[in-house]
């Protein structure tokens, strides 16, 4: 085994009558789900760097809107001081430098996730833009941004009465010969640019998306523009600019999202992101693409690694959720018999209600770990000019995997964050619990870059696509193999529920195939929807609306639970022998818990038809939980940040819960004082 003394020991205490009847090492499976352990290292540095630092220390009371974006501004400015991104970082393999940078922004989020988001927009966003959308042109802005850390961009895409729907964005960016500039103009408070991080305070530049007008007067579609905002020595905003703060959000609020409308604001010609269409001096556009839709898919397929960053983030928030939950559950007792109270992990609907997201946790990590290595290196690939077989249908794919995994994961962290505050009772009410910040600051993912229901639907047009091609006996284009399998749909769907025991149903072939069943019987049901509205007479756009509701969208998360169980799936299959029991059992509970959710299209379909599924498929799960008993409370200790990081009174790794919550209750602000406000609510006649 590796050494792994660099992770601290966690202390002895009442948590241990459970650590000790775990079959497994924590600090093994901790290395395991990082999958490497320099990142890991990495990101111990940075939070035993972080903690030791005032400026993150934690606040017991929320600080003011301003304040915190303050300190979230001045959190950048330390973390870019300390270098985490060593130069041999910097001068490594794109793959390499990028999980350095991925590992970074998690460890950062979970310390403050306005400040990832900062971070992320700020510096990773808008220099990736750079790259993949830029020329040699733009060099000196993602040096300026990335190495030398003086500029702090923003991405502005959404406008005040168009988010979802891009393609009719009103901003517009006429070229003017005359003077090799464009003019970026807003027309109407309803085309100001809106919800733009980092904008409404702090950003000296904004990476911002527009339609593209040439001197005839053609509208060539949304395309990317780099637009100075401020002055980067004084913070205030150039002549021609409306800018400003949104105000208070239900989270985040360390993040300056704002508003900007542009008043004939000019910026010169090598501004306009010219990788796959450039304006020539004259005022003649040219492109690689002769569709614009096509142009604004490349731009935004630069969104891609952002909603990977997302979906790892939202890993960190899941498992922090579920080791406040599952300590609190270990240590907390109520009820029991002859007076003898039991801790509330012991009871079956306490673990059925908190085991399910454990589960989730560790094969949503493995996932999303693998998934970025298989995307980061064909992104490197083809950046280096290599030959990646069949590159357009890859992107598509990814575009397809992307698409459906950050609406799943980011839904299911919202309501494990949700399930495991109400599981730690009244407390887990208290802000240091941490339960309520990790939820609100997490539930704007839902949102952000991509609206979940819209961003779905997108996976199922590829999805769509694929099904109508091996129906008509044409090859499926999947290179990343993931619905290879179509091939052989009425194959599939032929297939039936047999089990008689429920340990046949506790094993990798009956989840991954039974999964295969309702991807194929969903695609027929959503395409036969599809088509019979067709047929009706409407449009292909309503014939896709009216085929939403109970197919499309439950296609596109069963797509994704899919992916997590066969990514996930193929990385136990290599791990340590050690930790490969505990994976198989949370594997098992994982796709068991999930396909519990499908039972009435598994049912709707034929697939099951007695009783026997659903019995057997519930008893399985609840097996699955009185097993993992004895394994949860140390699969959480390799889910955990440090205490300092989990930031949580109920779920330090102590286990010493009572003590914990005493020190926070008299450690608050002015606790045992006289409400200072006394005279005024007393009767008069007393003063
Ligand atoms: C905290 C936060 C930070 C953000 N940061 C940025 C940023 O930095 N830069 C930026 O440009 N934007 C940013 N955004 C904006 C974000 O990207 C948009 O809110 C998002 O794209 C959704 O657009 P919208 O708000 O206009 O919703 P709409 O598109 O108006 O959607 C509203 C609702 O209608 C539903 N809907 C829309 N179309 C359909 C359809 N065809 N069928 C069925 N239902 C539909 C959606 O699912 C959604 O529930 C941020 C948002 C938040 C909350």
């Amino acid at each position: 085994m590796e050494e792994l003394s660099f992770i601290p020991d966690i202390p002895s205490g009442p948590l241990d009558a459970y650590r000790n009847s775990a079959t497994f090492n924590w600090k093994q499976l901790k290395l395991s789900l990082e999958g490497d352990i320099d990142l890991l290292k990495l990101k111990y540095k940075i939070w035993q760097t972080l903690e030791k630092d005032p400026l993150f220390a934690h606040n017991t009371v929320s600080p003011s809107l301003e304040e915190q974006k303050r300190i979230t501004q001045l959190q950048l400015k330390r973390i870019n001081e300390y270098k985490f991104l060593t130069n041999e970082m910097f001068k490594s393999s794109y793959s390499k430098r990028t999980r350095a940078l991925m590992t970074i922004n998690e460890a950062v989020q979970s310390l403050n996730p306005s400040l990832s988001v900062k971070m992320a927009i700020g510096i990773y966003l808008f220099s990736n833009a750079l790259l993949s959308l830029g020329t040699e042109r733009h060099l000196k802005f993602y040096e300026a941004t990335i190495l030398n850390r003086e500029i702090l961009a923003s991405f502005a895409l959404t406008e005040v009465a168009h988010g979802s729907d891009a393609r009719l964005m009103r901003t517009t960016a006429t070229y003017e010969p005359a003077r090799r500039e464009f003019v970026i103009h807003t027309p109407d408070f309803e085309a100001a640019k809106c919800w733009v991080g980092n904008l409404g305070r702090t950003c000296t530049h904004t990476l911002l998306f527009a339609q593209l007008i040439t001197p005839d007067g053609t509208n060539h579609g949304l395309h990317g523009f780099v637009v100075p905002i401020r002055n980067p020595d004084t913070l205030e905003t150039y002549p021609g600019l409306i800018v400003g703060d949104m105000g208070e959000k239900i989270g985040v609020n360390g993040i300056d999202n704002g508003f900007i409308m542009f008043n004939q604001y000019r910026i010169p010609r090598d501004n306009l992101l010219n990788r796959t269409a450039d304006v020539t001096e004259d005022g003649v556009y040219e492109s690689s693409f002769s569709e614009p839709s096509r142009i604004l898919g490349a731009a935004l397929e630069n969104l891609s690694a952002g909603r990977i960053g997302i979906m790892q983030e939202s890993c960190h928030t899941i498992s922090s959720a579920v080791a406040i939950a599952v300590r609190y559950a270990a240590t907390r007792s109520q009820f029991g018999e002859r007076d003898r109270e039991i801790p509330l992990i012991e009871y079956e609907l306490h673990q059925w209600r908190l085991f399910g997201y454990v589960a989730t946790a560790v094969v949503f990590r493995i996932y999303i770990e693998s998934f970025t290595r298989v995307y980061l290196n064909i992104v490197e690939k083809s950046n280096a000019g290599l030959k990646v077989d069949n590159l357009s249908e890859a992107v598509s794919e990814i575009h397809a995997m992307v698409s459906s995994s950050k609406p799943l994961l980011t839904w299911t962290v919202l309501e494990a964050a949700q399930q495991c505050r109400e599981a730690c009772g009244g407390h887990g009410y208290l802000k240091c619990a941490n339960l309520g910040d990790l939820r609100s600051h997490h539930e704007a993912t839902v949102t952000y870059e991509g609206d979940n229901s819209v961003l779905s639907q997108q996976a199922g047009n590829w999805l769509l696509r694929q099904y109508t091609a091996a129906r008509q006996g044409n090859a499926v284009d999947s290179p990343l193999g993931t619905v290879g399998f179509l091939a052989d749909g009425h194959r599939w769907l032929a297939d039936t529920f047999r089990c008689t025991t429920t340990d046949q149903l506790k094993t990798p072939q009956f989840i991954t195939s039974t999964y295969k069943w309702l991807l194929c019987w969903l695609l027929k049901e959503t395409q036969e929807k599809y088509e019979s509205e067709m047929s009706k007479g409407l449009s292909k756009f309503q014939a896709k609306t009216k085929s939403q509701v109970y197919r499309w969208k439950t296609l596109t998360r069963v797509y994704a639970e899919y992916l997590v169980i066969i990514f996930s799936l193929e990385s136990i299959e290599k791990k340590e022998r050690e930790l490969q029991p505990v994976l198989y059992k949370l594997f098992t509970l994982y796709g068991l818990w999930s396909l519990d959710k499908h039972l009435v299209e598994l049912y709707q379909g034929g697939f099951g038809s007695g009783e026997a599924l659903a019995r057997l498929l519930r008893s399985a799960v609840l097996e699955l939980c009185g097993d993992l008993k004895g394994e949860v409370v140390t699969v959480v200790d390799a889910l955990a940040p440090t205490d300092f990081v989990l930031n949580s009174v109920l779920g330090k790794s102590d286990g010493n819960l009572y003590q914990n919550m005493q020190k926070a209750f008299f450690n608050n602000p002015g606790v045992f004082e006289r409400a200072p406000w006394w005279r005024e609510v007393v009767p008069s006649s007393k003063l």
